[in-house]
């Protein structure tokens, strides 16, 4: 019978071949095999998806790679066989290209098994290789490899350290130091090992005596006692000359290099042999040359000096950090030491205490119920004097204080505000005032608690004023404009405020409870920043909105803290609704010192604004126009609304501005007339 009758009777007789297949003369394994190859043989060819690693024929799914992982080991053998020459052999190759092991089949293989075979082997190469390299089989292996990657693992564990000791325990600059040069000696086996650090000024290098030992018992010699210091002028020694250069040197035979100095071996008694030594670096400038001497087992290696430049470049990074903290906690101190000092000499002395204490006020003084009150009058003994009778008939019934605590208080006040023409003491005391008379007129405006907060906010909302405002804090990037961002000066004068409440013998509201200190603290905050006029178009816009909407109500907290707001900006502005006579001699102190500011400015190379020009002097009654109506009127016009016992000061703002539209008229008919006489002459 030939093939085609045979494969004919068995496809009419089926059974035959099945009872064959299942009979105990097929093994399972041929079994299995016989169904993976009909799998292969016959499955659907599939297009290979773009961009996936395509093996022969095309993609391999997980299916084919199982079914072709599953040829392999049926037809590979891992018994070692001696005697049979394999069908197949791969070998297995590392990075080096030495072969590593091989894999025998003693089947024959297809074209599309070895291509699997081939690519399974070298990832298992690769696999092989970082194993050995991250676990560093050192059990009587010699290889190359496994000492690199002892060194490795150790060098990166010092630079996770050295990293981990900047930013988690900063340290000081002689604790980086040590643990730098505990760690360098060991990296490469060293003997001795010393940092110099470069002072550029004089030219030289120079070393606290670092003496890092050798084996388990580290030890370091640094000698405390004043710190004295190996210092090298920087033309001498090997450490001069990496230090001059920048450059690295590893050098074997140290007395056999000409620039070798054996000054500090004659000193010392040791014998300097061999001499790896690097630059330390921080933005490209040398801070620094560390120095490794007598390598245990021979020279230095390159495989030192590789290891030891990245070592280098760490420990720029933990000395600049070091030094920058050593910067920072000296600052700290200095400047802990300045407000030691400040606060000593801005306090009041006890005699100005005295001379107040001894001065009592009985009775009531009427006049300074009234906003007219004229405090330009009173001498440097008086404000403070009155200043402490205006808040005892404030608060007497409502708080606990110490009378010395008041006058101590106020006369540091006073002491803290600057000598400028016009954000001074008298200004200070104007607002006061103001305050004052308001809340005597209007009693049950505002609570107790806010009350307190609002005189002492007035008293305090300039205090340590330099006679500039916070646009040139912010122009000329003062310090003080460097740490506020907004409301420079308010923020500063809050501060001053706390500040000064802190002093010994100065805390009007330590009878406070902590919970109410607290409130009041943050409604003095509250309201010394209301004073940025900045500030004040907004708070003004949105309070005339809920009162003309109906919707005020003084009982609600965000309405009182507006009214507080626009409450402390009308006693600010207090000048502008006094009567005339005491308007203008205020208007006069307050252009003296815008002019002031405009020749800074000018000085600085900044044109000023009109307002602080004192070429432009000839504008002030206009400008007075603009601010009494622009800024003051609407200010007194919205208080009024909500007190009407205040719209006196609405009045006499009005009264004022009127004032200045006659002289601004005058000015211009005075300007015309003189523009009139030039073009006749
Ligand atoms: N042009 C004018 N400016 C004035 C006048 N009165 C005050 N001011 C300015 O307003 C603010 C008030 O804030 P302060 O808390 O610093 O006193 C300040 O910039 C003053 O210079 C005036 O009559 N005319």
């Amino acid at each position: 019978m030939d093939e085609d009758s045979v494969v004919q009777y068995l496809r009419d007789h089926p059974n035959i071949i099945e009872d064959y297949i299942v009979s105990p003369e097929i093994s399972n394994e041929t079994f299995e095999r016989w169904s993976v190859r009909r799998a292969i043989k016959y499955k659907k060819p599939r297009k290979p998806v773009p961009g996936s690693s395509s093996g022969v024929g095309g993609a391999w799914t997980d299916l084919d790679l199982s079914m072709k992982r599953r040829v392999i080991l049926e037809t590979s053998d891992n018994r070692v066989k001696t005697n049979q020459s394999a069908d197949y052999t791969q070998t297995i190759v590392n990075a080096g290209n030495q072969t590593i092991g091989e894999i025998h089949f003693y089947t024959p293989l297809g074209n599309e098994e070895k291509s699997i075979v081939s690519a399974v082997c070298t990832w298992a190469a690769a696999a092989n290789y970082f194993s050995e390299l991250y676990t560093h089989k050192n059990e009587g292996s010699d290889t190359q490899d496994h000492e690199n990657i002892a060194k490795q693992r150790k060098l990166s564990n010092f630079l996770l350290d050295v990293a981990r000791s900047i930013f988690f325990d900063i340290v000081s600059m002689d604790a980086v130091i040590i643990k730098v040069m505990n760690f360098a000696q060991k990296l490469v086996n060293a003997d001795r090992a010393s940092l110099f650090l470069v002072d550029s000024k004089n030219k030289q290098i120079y070393a606290r005596i670092f003496d890092v030992g050798t084996g388990d018992e580290e030890y370091v010699r640094v000698n405390r006692e004043g710190q004295k210091e190996i210092r090298f002028d920087m033309s001498k020694g090997i450490a001069g000359y990496v230090a001059s250069t920048g450059e690295g040197l590893n050098i074997e035979n140290a007395y056999e290099d000409e620039r070798f100095n054996a000054d500090v071996d004659s000193k010392t008694g040791y014998t300097t042999k061999s001499i790896l030594c690097m630059p330390i670096l921080i933005r490209g400038i040398i801070i620094g040359v560390v120095q490794m001497v007598n390598k245990k087992n021979g020279p230095f290696t390159r495989q030192d000096e590789d290891e030891f430049e990245i070592f280098a470049v760490y420990c720029g990074l933990a000395l600049h950090h070091a030094k920058l903290y050593d910067k920072i906690r000296r600052s700290e101190q200095k400047y802990r030491v300045a407000l030691e000092v400040l606060a000593y000499h801005s306090v009041c002395n006890s005699d100005e205490v005295n001379k107040l204490k001894k001065i009592e006020i009985n009775n009531r003084i009427v006049e300074l119920e009234t906003i007219d009150f004229n405090g330009m009058r009173l001498s440097e003994l008086e404000k403070p004097l009155y200043a402490v009778y205006m808040f005892k008939t404030l608060f007497s019934d409502y708080l606990q204080f110490e009378t010395d605590d008041l006058i101590r208080f106020v006369l540091t006040v006073r002491k803290n505000y600057r000598r400028v023409a016009y954000h001074n003491w008298a200004h200070g005391w104007s607002v006061a005032h103001a305050m004052f008379a308001t809340l005597t007129n209007s009693p049950d405006a505002f609570s107790k608690q806010e009350a307190l907060a609002l005189y002492v906010s007035c008293l305090c909302h300039d205090l340590d004023h330099r006679g500039k405002n916070n646009a040139y804090m912010k122009t000329m990037s003062t310090p003080l404009a460097a740490i506020y961002s907004t409301s420079v000066m308010e923020r500063h004068h809050f501060n001053q405020t706390v500040t000064i409440l802190q002093q010994d013998g100065h805390n009007i509201l330590r009878n406070l409870s902590s919970e109410e200190y607290k409130q009041t603290l943050s409604l003095i905050k509250h309201c010394i920043l209301a004073t940025d006029l900045a500030l004040f178009f907004s708070n003004k816009a949105k309070l005339n909105v809920i009162f003309d909407s109906g919707e005020f109500d003084i009982n609600r907290q965000e309405h009182r803290l507006l009214t507080q707001a626009v409450m402390m900006t009308g006693c600010d502005l207090v000048a502008s609704a006094k009567p005339w006579s005491i308007q203008t001699e205020t208007v006069k102190v307050i252009f003296e010192e815008f002019y002031d500011q405009g020749d800074a400015e000018r000085l600085s190379g900044k044109e000023p604004i009109a307002m602080m020009d004192r070429n432009k002097a000839h504008m002030l009654p206009q400008m007075q126009v603009e601010f009494m109506r622009g800024i003051c009127l609407p200010c007194y016009e919205l208080i009024a609304k909500i007190f009407p016992k205040a719209d006196k000061m609405r009045e006499r703002c009005e009264y004022n501005a009127k004032k200045w539209d006659e002289l601004a008229a005058e000015q211009k008919e005075k300007q015309e007339a003189n523009r009139d006489q030039k073009n006749l002459d």
